[in-house]
C-alpha cells in the first residue's frame, strides 16, 4: 500500500511538462550539491519470433543512449514474450523480479527499450515505486541537451510537446481519482471536474506553444529554403552527409572540407546542420552538409520536428552514407538508415555508400560490407586512409549528374552558410 501512494506522488511530479531528466538533476546540483547521476534498470522486451534484435544486443544500444544522457546503467532485464502487457508491459511475475531487482541495486529510473503507453508507465510506477521512462523519452532528452541553435531547440521542444501532449491524460486520470475516485456517490464529482478543467487548460497551453514553435521552425525552412535556392541558381551541387548516429559524420567532413564539426564518442552531437564548401584542385566545387544522425525506431515526433532540417538530405545531389563499418550492427544500420531516407522521400538521392572506421573493423567485416555493397567506399576518418579515393568517388558521381554541375566555370562566389551553429 505504501508502495502504491509513493508511485502516484511521484507520477503526479514526473508528468509535470517542461522538464528533462538531466535538467532536474542540474537543477539540484545549483542548490549546491554535485549533479546526482540517475541510477537505471534497463528494461527489454525481446519477441518470441526473433524479429527483433537478438536478446543479448537488445539493450547495447539503449545503455549506449543512456550513457550518453549522463545516466548510470546498474542492471538489465529481458523478457521473452509475444506482445507487451497492456497494462504493466511486462508479465506480473517479471513486474515483481523488476521491483526486487530495483530494490536491490537502489536504483532510481527504469529505462524500456520500446515505447510505452501513459498506463504502462502508470502501471509500471506504481508497482516499482521509482520513475519510469521509454527510450523515446530518452531520445528526446538526448536532443533536448544538445541542442545548440535556435531552431533546434525550438525543434526539440515541439518534438517533446508532441510526445507530452497524448500522454497529459494520464495525469488527468490519476488526478481525477485521486481528487475523488473512491469517494461514494456524487461527493467526487466536482473534485474530477476540477481534475479535468486543470487538464484542459494544460492542454490549450501545450497546444498553443506547439503552433508558436512551429511558426519559428517555418520560418527558419523559409531561410534556409532561400540560401538553398542561391546554391541552386549557382549550380553548385549538394552532398549531404547522412548515417547512423556515430557513425563518423561529422569527423568526415572535418576531413574533407577542413571544418570545425562537432566529433563526440556520444550518441546525436549533431543536431544542426552544417554547409561547408569543398573545392577540389580539379574544378569540381560542392557543398557539403553534415546532418543529425539517425537511430533505429527514430521517434516520429523527431523525424516530424526535424523534417525542415532532414530535407538537407532530400534536396541534395548526392548523399554520402557514413557507415561505422566496426560496427556488428553495420548491416542494420544501413538498413534503418535507408528506411528513414524513404520516410523523408529522400530515396530518390543517389547514394555514396562510405564504409568508415576501418581502422578499427575486422578486416573480414569490412571486405564482407564491400562485397555486399560493390560500389561503397572504404575509409578511415581518424587516420586519413581511402579519403582520396572518396574524394574521388564524389568527383566522379557529382559529374555524372544532370545537369551538369558547373565544373570550373562558376566564379569564386561564398556560398557558405554556416547555419546555427551558436
Ligand atoms: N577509430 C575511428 N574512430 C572514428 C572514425 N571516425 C569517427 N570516429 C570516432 O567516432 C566517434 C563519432 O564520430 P562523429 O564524427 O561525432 O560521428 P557522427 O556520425 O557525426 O555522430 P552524431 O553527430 O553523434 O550522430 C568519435 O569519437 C570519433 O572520434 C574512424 O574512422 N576511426
Ligand atoms: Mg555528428
Amino acid at each position: 500500500m505504501r508502495r502504491r501512494r509513493s508511485g502516484r506522488r511521484r507520477e503526479r511530479e514526473m508528468t509535470m511538462p517542461g522538464t528533462w531528466l538531466i535538467g532536474e538533476r542540474a537543477a539540484g546540483a545549483g542548490r549546491g550539491q554535485e549533479p546526482r547521476q540517475w541510477r537505471a534498470v534497463l528494461l527489454g522486451l525481446a519477441e518470441r519470433d526473433g524479429s527483433g534484435p537478438a536478446e543479448t544486443d537488445l539493450l547495447e544500444e539503449l545503455e549506449r543512449l543512456a550513457a550518453t544522457d549522463g545516466i548510470a546503467v546498474l542492471d538489465r532485464l529481458v523478457q521473452v514474450r509475444d506482445h507487451p502487457d497492456p497494462a504493466t508491459y511486462l508479465g506480473s511475475g517479471k513486474v515483481r523480479e523488476l521491483a526486487e531487482l530495483v530494490d536491490a541495486r537502489q536504483a532510481d529510473l527504469v529505462i524500456a527499450e520500446g515505447e510505452l503507453t501513459p498506463a504502462q508507465v502508470r502501471g509500471l510506477e506504481e508497482i516499482i515505486g521509482v520513475r519510469v521512462v521509454d527510450r523515446t523519452r530518452l531520445i528526446l532528452d538526448i536532443f533536448g541537451e544538445h541542442a545548440r541553435s535556435s531552431e533546434g531547440k525550438a525543434q526539440v521542444e515541439l518534438a517533446r510537446l508532441a510526445y507530452e501532449l497524448p500522454r497529459l491524460r494520464g495525469q488527468g486520470r490519476a488526478m481525477s481519482r485521486i481528487g475523488g475516485g473512491r469517494v461514494a456517490g456524487g461527493a467526487g464529482i466536482g473534485v474530477r471536474g476540477r481534475g479535468e478543467m486543470r487538464l484542459e487548460i494544460q492542454r490549450r497551453h501545450l497546444r498553443r506553444r506547439m503552433r508558436a514553435l512551429r511558426e519559428q521552425v517555418r520560418r527558419t525552412a523559409r531561410r534556409r529554403e532561400v540560401t538553398r535556392q542561391r546554391r541552386v541558381r549557382n549550380r553548385v551541387p549538394s552532398v549531404a552527409i547522412t548515417g547512423y548516429t556515430n557513425a563518423g559524420k561529422s569527423a568526415l567532413l572535418n576531413r574533407l572540407a577542413g571544418a570545425d564539426a562537432d566529433v563526440a564518442d556520444v550518441l546525436f552531437a549533431t543536431l544542426d546542420p552544417l554547409v561547408r564548401q569543398v573545392g577540389a584542385p580539379d574544378g569540381v566545387t560542392y557543398t557539403l552538409t553534415d546532418t543529425v544522425g539517425f537511430v533505429r525506431h527514430l521517434p516520429h515526433q523527431l523525424v516530424d520536428a526535424f523534417r525542415s532540417t532532414l530535407e538537407e538530405v532530400v534536396q541534395a545531389d548526392l548523399a554520402l552514407h557514413v557507415v561505422d563499418a566496426s560496427s556488428p550492427e553495420a548491416a542494420e544500420h544501413i538498413a534503418t538508415v535507408r528506411a528513414v531516407l524513404r520516410d523523408i522521400g529522400a530515396d530518390g538521392v543517389p547514394e555514396l555508400l562510405v564504409l568508415n572506421k576501418t581502422d578499427l573493423a575486422d578486416p573480414d567485416q569490412t571486405t564482407g560490407l564491400r562485397r555486399e555493397h560493390p560500389g561503397a567506399v572504404a575509409v578511415s576518418a581518424s587516420t586519413g586512409e581511402g579519403l582520396e579515393n572518396l574524394r574521388d568517388a564524389v568527383r566522379d558521381r557529382l559529374r555524372t549528374l544532370s545537369p551538369p554541375p558547373s565544373v570550373g566555370t562558376r566564379p569564386n562566389t561564398p556560398l557558405i552558410e554556416e547555419e546555427a551553429t551558436s
